[in-house]
């Protein structure tokens, strides 16, 4: 199927990220003459610098928990010595081994792959330009029926002295040497997270953020709960803070808070966000518009101002995660050439926060669903079976939130371990709009944390009434 004979192809995707990659190979499949521009490495953020690199640190930095906690279950095993540089160079070669992956998918289906910074000349001209990182590719110059952007974000830095000293998680997978003492700004995804990993690596670890708990936005007993685990895990939180300068002190840095109070530290990491990464594509050529918050303007379909020319993932700033931006993809790909919609169902995307314990959201949270009307709320927090033995301080938080006139459950949420494992089954709970007395007639799963979701039967308070 060609969409017109006088482009170069039907569709240009620019990114090879998580929507990106997904968008082209689906449109292929369906025929469509498809080719992809990336700039930095195949795969984008997540398979990069980002879910799965992550990922694996985390599952790293868990080890001496279970050594420590296998003495109450009567093992003598003694910690051992990590090897950062080891741990690297086997997360590396599976990134590479990822790569390969995206590449021979695409390849397979019959996408065109093109390395280089894309760049507009107009609403249906691409030219490719070398980068640092690819200073061999070749420029090319490619016209297209239709064009996806879908070139990410990227880390926002706080506008402070001495910020050049900090890096950010681009940085932060790659550090030749394991940090002793890190700093760590801003409590969002990305903060918690690293703060997890590098105490469990055994690092001291200071978290410095402006709110009172962490991760604003959601659940405020999962904050709570996830404020006592930072604590637990021997993280020292300075809440109700921010950095005001950073600078070097010899071969460690010195970052002062607006307190006055000075941290000092071997590694500075800043996670105060991310923003789309729109800059040198020259939109302008193509009269695509950005809104006020820094993002390309879409509708519902994912068009951007420009006929033929659309925007997917977190260049949008929808909901910036793996999963919807593969779904955005998907969806724009079955739209523009099977002429059919796939529907997915976003308002119930689940989240996950990959701290040692983690926590997993679904749906409304207390105060979300309060503000829609009465809401029955059931919290249970206990300590899980694992730890009447190991000894170690360590609780499991469950939280239901069910509309009261309805009935449905309308919200889910977790701390403790396995939490984003079990959230998937109960995101489909939460989508297919199950009730409450469905959950109480589901025959739980004996002895597990999970069960406790089935067996709340008291309500804890009414909400918003
Ligand atoms: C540290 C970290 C951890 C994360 N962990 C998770 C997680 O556990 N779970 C989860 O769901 N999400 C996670 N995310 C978020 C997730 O990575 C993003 O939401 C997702 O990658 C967005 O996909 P995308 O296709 O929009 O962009 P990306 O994956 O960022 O891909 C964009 C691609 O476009 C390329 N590009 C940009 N500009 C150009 C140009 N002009 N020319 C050519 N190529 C260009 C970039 O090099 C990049 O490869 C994490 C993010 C970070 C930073
Ligand atoms: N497990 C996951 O799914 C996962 C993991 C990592 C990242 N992500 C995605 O990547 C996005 C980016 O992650 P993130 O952690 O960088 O962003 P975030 O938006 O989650 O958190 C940003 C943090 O920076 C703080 N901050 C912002 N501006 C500041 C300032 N001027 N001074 C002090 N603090 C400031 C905020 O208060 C917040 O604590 C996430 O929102 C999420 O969509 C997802």
């Amino acid at each position: 199927m060609s969409d017109n004979a006088a482009y170069d192809v039907d569709l240009l995707v620019i990114g090879a990220g998580s929507g990106g990659v997904r968008c082209a190979r689906i449109a292929a499949g369906h025929g469509a003459r498809v080719a992809i521009i990336e700039a930095r490495h195949w795969g984008g953020t997540c398979v990069n610098l980002g879910c799965v690199p992550k990922k694996l640190m985390v599952q790293a930095s868990e080890y001496p928990d279970y050594v420590a906690d296998s003495h109450g279950f009567g093992w003598d095993t003694q910690p051992g010595h990590h090897d950062w540089k080891m741990l690297i160079a086997a997360k590396d070669r599976e990134i590479e081994r990822l790569n390969g992956i995206y590449v021979s998918m695409l390849e397979k289906n019959g996408v065109r792959l093109i390395t280089g910074f894309a760049r507009f000349e107009d609403a249906h001209t691409v030219v490719t330009e070398p980068t640092p990182l690819s200073p061999d590719a070749k420029p090319e110059r490619i016209t297209a029926a239709r064009i996806v952007i879908a070139s990410g974000s990227t880390p926002t830095k706080l506008d402070i002295e001495g910020v050049d000293l900090a890096i950010t998680s681009d940085e932060v997978f790659h550090l030749a040497e394991m940090p002793r003492r890190v700093c760590i700004v801003g409590s969002g995804y990305i903060g918690v997270e690293f703060a997890g990993i590098f105490a469990g690596l055994g690092a001291e670890v200071d978290l410095v953020y402006r709110q009172p708990l962490p991760l604003r936005g959601f659940d405020e007993d999962l904050r709570s709960a996830l404020h006592t685990a930072i604590d637990q895990r021997g993280v020292r939180q300075h809440v109700k803070a921010s950095p005001t300068s950073i600078r070097r002190n010899g071969d460690a840095f010195v970052v002062t808070l607006d307190s006055g109070v000075e941290i000092e530290a071997d590694c500075v990491m800043l996670a105060t966000g991310r923003h789309p990464k729109t800059s040198g594509l020259a939109l302008e050529k193509a009269g695509v518009r950005l809104d006020d918050g820094g993002r390309i303007a879409v509708d519902a379909a994912s068009q951007t101002s420009t006929p033929d020319i659309y925007a997917i993932g977190d260049v949008t700033n929808r909901i910036n995660l793996t999963p919807v931006a593969i779904a955005e993809g998907h969806i724009l790909a079955d739209y523009l050439f099977a002429g059919h919609e796939r529907e997915w169902a976003f308002d119930t995307t689940p989240k996950a926060v990959f701290f040692t314990p983690p926590l997993a959201s679904v749906g409304l949270t207390e105060d979300e669903a309060a503000e829609r009307g009465p809401a029955d709320i059931y919290v249970s927090s206990f300590r899980p079976m694992r730890h009447t033995l190991s000894g170690r301080e360590r609780r499991t938080l469950m939280k239901l939130v069910v509309d009261q006139a309805s009935q449905k459950v309308v919200g889910a949420h977790m701390l403790g371990e396995d939490a984003p494992e079990l959230m998937q089954g109960l995101a489909i709970a939460v989508t297919a709009g199950l009730r409450k007395a469905d959950f109480d007639r589901t025959i739980g799963i004996h002895p597990t944390s999970g069960e406790e979701f089935v067996t709340m039967r008291s309500r804890t308070r009414v909400a918003g009434a």
